[in-house]
């Protein structure tokens, strides 16, 4: 038997079950999202002699319930020990802190050993000597979570908060990898991180993706961070989505959904917002289905970028002329970049395009190369339309430099479709400058991408210089190391202009200028 109890003392509900179990029924959602508790405690009876187990605790994390107690009774039916537990309102730090195993009833009692989960369970003390003003103790947890959380807003604005999730079969060690760049997207995106959750698995659950254990592990995450929102890495199918945004009551994004929304965010040209969109549409389509709060977000959420609100009611067929007719648009705006091209070919101006991992310095490289002010910022996708400056050498040989939007590894598919015009620009080389992240932990892997990536659009042919940019953040030791990787590779702090002399000579060299055409 079970009593859902409020504030006041009063029974909210009773709920009767069998031997082994209650049923708690749906309840209705809590108030104001995920700040507060749900103001209920439930107390209810064990008929065999077992304590707190773990299914109480969950029951207690996904309800949110002010506290859950047990009252173990006797082969009379006599009352006999008492036990309860609260959640703890403390951020628990790191990820990862709760790889046990459920715990069987009776267990929980000893030790405390929930306090790493977010929860504190109380010894048991026979019935009649329970001394416990429950209606004090939950007011100081949520005083305690509210300060917990103004703190926490004041250090990191007032975006919005959210708890990334990797889980996947390869190495814990490349998964914190992975989502440190997705830390990375989610910081551009101006959401702010207060969880991450990495867990190996030997196959990924096709439902929930998460097991019932790290499920319960995120959602003290996310209550404790006062987090509405929860980041995956990777893509999710639309039934995951479905799935997830009913089991955690909060938005639920994917990798992809991070980039199309930082793209709509940076989109500025015609041309660009064209393409944002029509990536969104298409990935958006198939998740249409059912209620998903994800969506207010992607569909233009924040500050209305993106395709807009409205468009949410439109049916797909609506969806699908959307996208019909956004391509009949770009194939025009394509049409056009082309008689730019064809031109600049027939006047034999040759092209250098700069392209490299996103953030890795192809902005500036161009600003300081050409005397530019092309936007360049910390920030992942910050240039998204291609900006062309010209490019002045001695003895009146000239070249026109491109500047492109970043790469990054996985590149969603429909983003990569969306942004073929763009793309195409990189056809028309005659020169790939490749500028990567030196500074960087991962300029290698980053490395190893981008040529992936070009290797995929047939790009690998067109000659190219490696860049190693931002050199200032090395010491000698690394500096070393990477020479040594890339004895070909040219060396620059783009920031401050240092071995573009060498990048100029580069250029210089590796272009026909008599024919305006590469040396191969
Ligand atoms: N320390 C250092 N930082 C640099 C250097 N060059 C660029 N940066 C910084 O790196 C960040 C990214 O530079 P961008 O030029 O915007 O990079 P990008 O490759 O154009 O990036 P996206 O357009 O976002 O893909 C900025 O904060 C720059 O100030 C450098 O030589 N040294
Ligand atoms: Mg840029």
């Amino acid at each position: 038997m079970g009593l859902l109890i409020d504030r006041q003392g009063r029974a909210q509900l009773v709920i009767v079950g069998d031997t082994g179990a209650i049923y708690i029924p749906e309840l209705p959602r809590s108030r104001q999202g995920t700040a507060r508790l749900r103001g209920l405690r439930l107390v209810h009876t064990h008929l065999a002699d077992t304590l707190l187990s773990q299914e109480d605790m969950m029951d207690m994390l996904f309800l949110r319930l002010d506290s859950v107690g047990v009252l173990t009774v006797d082969e009379f039916g006599g009352p006999e020990r008492f036990q309860y537990a609260h959640l703890l309102p403390s951020v628990v730090s790191g990820a990862g802190a709760g790889e046990q195993e459920a715990e069987q009833g009776g267990r929980a009692a000893d030790g405390e050993e929930g306090e790493n989960k977010g929860y504190r369970v109380f010894p048991a003390v026979p019935w009649d000597r329970v001394d416990a003003d429950f209606n004090a103790l939950t007011e100081a947890l949520e005083d305690e979570m509210a300060r917990a959380l103004s703190d926490a807003r004041v250090a990191d604005g007032d975006g919005e908060r959210a708890v990334l999730v990797s889980v996947g079969t390869q190495p814990r060690s490349l998964q914190e990898l992975y989502l440190d760049e997705l830390q990375e997207l989610a910081r551009t995106a101006g959401i702010a991180v207060v969880g991450r959750i990495v867990q190996r698995v030997p196959q990924v659950n096709h439902k929930l993706i998460l097991g019932k254990g790290k499920l319960a592990e995120l959602e003290v995450l996310c209550l404790q961070g006062n987090a509405g929102m929860v980041v995956f890495d990777g893509e999710l199918a639309p039934a995951q989505l479905r799935n997830l945004t009913d089991a955690t009551e909060r938005k639920v994004l994917d990798r992809t959904q991070l980039i199309l929304d930082i793209f709509a965010q940076h989109a500025t040209s015609r041309a660009g917002k064209l393409q944002v969109e029509m990536a969104q549409l298409q990935y958006t389509m198939p998740r249409l289905v059912g209620k998903n709060r994800a969506m207010d977000r992607l569909m233009g959420g924040i500050g209305g970028r993106g395709p807009g609100e409205t468009k949410l009611e439109t049916d797909r067929r609506k969806i699908r002329d959307r996208i019909s007719r956004i391509k009949g648009e770009l194939e025009t705006l394509r049409r056009q970049r082309g008689y730019a091209r064809d031109r600049r070919a027939k006047a034999r101006v040759p092209v250098a395009a700069l392209v490299g991992y996103t953030n890795a310095g192809k902005s500036t490289t161009l600003n300081t190369l050409t005397h530019s002010d092309v936007l360049a910022e910390n920030k992942l996708f910050a240039t998204l339309d291609p900006t062309t400056r010209r490019l002045r050498f001695p003895q009146e040989r000239e070249l026109i430099l491109t500047d492109t939007v970043g790469f990054i590894r996985n590149l969603p598919k429909e983003l990569k479709e969306a942004f073929e015009a763009t793309l195409e620009e990189l056809e028309a080389a005659d020169l790939l400058i490749h500028v990567a992240d030196a500074g960087h932990p991962e300029v290698e892997r980053q490395i190893q991408a981008v040529e992936s990536i070009l290797t995929d659009m047939q790009l690998h042919e067109i000659p190219s210089v490696l860049v190693l940019n931002k050199w200032d953040m090395l010491d000698d030791e690394a500096r070393f190391a990477l020479r040594q990787a890339h004895p070909q590779a040219i060396c620059i702090c783009a920031r401050t202009g240092e071995g573009l002399d060498g990048l100029s000579a580069a250029i210089i060299s590796r272009i026909d200028w008599e024919r305006g055409m590469v040396v191969a």
